[in-house]
């Protein structure tokens, strides 16, 4: 989800269509970056013919930012642009891609 300060409400990332999507986190060893990257994970149909597993989130994870663990499956954090929020589907989840965020923030 994005926070859309002008309205002062949250948004679905990516679509207007709120969508559950699985989100990554990739290493890119050479420049040791990351990235979060998240895809729908209903594909769309698109002029009926190719399946789109649209991208929803797609963002680097900058060195110094904070993870906020807001409740125990909602997280946020900020970029210069933006407020990304993800609402997990499971306390699991949410833990397990914490702790992948902390990793990547603690090798960055
Ligand atoms: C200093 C600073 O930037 N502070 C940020 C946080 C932050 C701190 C430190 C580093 C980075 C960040 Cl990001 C900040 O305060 N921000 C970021 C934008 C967010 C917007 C609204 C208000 C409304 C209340 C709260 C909120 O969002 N909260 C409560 C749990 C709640 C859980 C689920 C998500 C799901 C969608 C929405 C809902 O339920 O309908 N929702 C929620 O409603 C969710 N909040 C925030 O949380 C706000």
């Amino acid at each position: 989800m994005l926070y859309d300060d002008v309205h002062k409400r949250w948004v679905p990332a990516g679509s207007e269509a709120p969508s559950i999507s699985r989100v990554h986190i990739y290493h890119h060893p050479g420049a040791n970056t990351f990235r979060v990257v998240g895809r729908k994970l209903q594909a769309d149909q698109q002029n009926g013919r190719r399946l789109l597993r649209a991208m929803v989130i797609n963002c680097p994870i900058v060195k110094g930012i904070k993870y906020n663990q807001a409740t125990p499956n909602f997280h946020q954090w900020r970029d210069p642009k933006h407020v990304w929020g993800l609402n997990f589907g499971s306390m699991e989840d949410a833990a397990l891609f914490a702790d992948s965020m902390m990793h990547a923030l603690q090798a960055l």
